[in-house]
């Protein structure tokens, strides 16, 4: 049986969270895209509410489910996936596995079974590498049930899925940005007075990282004011203790705010994506981790620092590079070193010992224009969830 393209298309995402909030960030984005701008009907399986809170305010982390921003979400625990899956659930037209997360043996057996068509897809971590062209779309029959996954991998090609990207983004970035009354609000929100022109602000999401140290050295001792923003979570707890409080103490908790030589520190609330946004629209400078946060500062169109999530035997250095390679293709040798050397030491590749901040932002200028135009060079690529739909229609026509 097919699917009429005039049908709802239902849609089913599990996610399991291993660690941090790029999981539940990614799939929480692409689930209320796919719901507003698409009109799938989304069911988001998610084994840890409680992360996913972090990112959605609005959730109540007790209830097992719910429905919020249109997406129907639901704590993904075995016991409902115990029982025969007919008797609790339809299976959905298109199945996203989030990161190889592994479906519930009885959901993939009820798939086997479904008497229409499936499109089942593994949404894979992202990557600037060329490989990555390679193997996007690619499909990969099941051991055991006559099942066939196919591989969607995000991507700065043309050839990959691109990058999520809501429709409307850069319109809100740009209202905001050009609305002098919308930022004010958004620095007293915080508690905080808008920082002097003169001054450089950079917001700062990362890991623990020892290079820290260094770092708030050069910004307290340098001739530019500098305002640090910094979501409360494991990097503040690193400038707590180079300010002196020991580990494990409540020092330097959300509302922080710590003034040393030209060195100002806010300790932010974390807050909903779309606070997180602001804050990236907000600052000069942006320090980004991981893989959400990574493509939010390229849509954000400042200079950003990206903090990768580390991996055994350097294996993050090369993705690092394949990044760097892209991102700093048309600038010129100076800035462009500047570039890796900044985001190499600040990355702890041995190689790059001495992690230099007027290196990188005597090149502030440069950065910034490239910025723009790295931005514009992304958004030729399309987006991810455009890119999916599109690949779901095809495959069910
Ligand atoms: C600081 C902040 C972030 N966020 C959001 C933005 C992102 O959706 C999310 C953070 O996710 P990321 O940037 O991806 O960083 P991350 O490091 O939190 O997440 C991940 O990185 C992946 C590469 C790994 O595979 C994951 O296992 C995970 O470690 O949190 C807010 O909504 N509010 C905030 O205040």
């Amino acid at each position: 049986m097919l699917i009429s393209m005039r049908s709802t298309i239902v849609c089913h995402i599990f996610c399991t969270v291993i660690d941090n909030f790029g999981d539940a960030g990614v799939c929480w984005r692409l689930a209320r895209q796919l719901a507003s701008e698409y009109s799938w009907k989304v069911h988001l399986f998610i084994n840890k509410l409680t992360v996913l809170k972090h990112l959605a305010p609005g959730l109540d982390s007790k209830c097992e489910q719910q429905v919020l921003a249109g997406v129907a979400i639901e704590h993904w625990h075995n016991l409902r996936f115990t029982k025969p899956i007919s008797t609790v659930l339809s299976v959905a037209n298109v199945v996203i596995e989030a990161f190889a997360c592994h479906l519930p043996p009885l959901y993939l057996a009820a798939m086997e079974k479904c008497p229409s068509r499936v499109v089942w897809i593994n949404l894979e971590y992202l990557s600037f590498e060329h490989w990555v062209a390679d193997f996007h779309l690619r499909t990969s029959p099941h051991p055991r049930y006559a099942l066939t996954k196919t591989f969607f991998f995000p991507g700065f090609d043309t050839h990959t899925g691109g990058v999520l990207c809501e429709q409307d983004l850069d319109v809100h970035r740009c209202n905001f940005i050009k609305s002098l009354a919308a930022r004010e609000c958004w620095w007293s929100t915080l508690g905080i007075p808008k920082p002097d022109p003169s001054a450089i602000s950079v917001s700062l999401f990362s890991y623990e990282n020892p290079a820290i140290d260094a770092l708030l050295e050069q910004w307290r001792d340098g001739t530019d004011q500098l305002v640090l923003l910094v979501p409360e979570g494991k990097i503040s707890r690193s400038i707590a203790r180079f300010f002196g409080h020991p580990i494990g103490s409540r020092a330097f908790a959300a509302g922080t705010n710590v003034s040393t030589c030209s060195l100002s520190i806010h300790i932010l609330p974390f807050t909903d994506q779309l606070g997180y946004d602001k804050l990236l629209w907000s600052s000069d400078i942006n320090f980004v981790r991981g893989e959400d946060s990574f493509v939010r500062a390229q849509w954000a169109r400042k200079p950003f620092i990206w903090h990768i999530y580390p991996q055994a035997n350097n294996a993050h250095l090369q993705k690092l590079d394949a990044a760097l390679t892209r991102i700093g293709l048309t600038l010129e040798s100076r800035p462009r070193d500047a570039l890796i050397r900044f985001w190499h030491a600040w990355n702890g590749n041995p190689m790059y010992k001495i992690l230099d901040w007027q290196d990188f932002i005597q090149h502030r200028e440069v950065f910034r224009s490239r910025a723009y135009a790295w931005a514009d060079e992304l958004a030729a690529i399309g987006n991810l969830a455009k890119n999916l739909s599109i690949f779901v229609q095809n495959t069910l026509k």
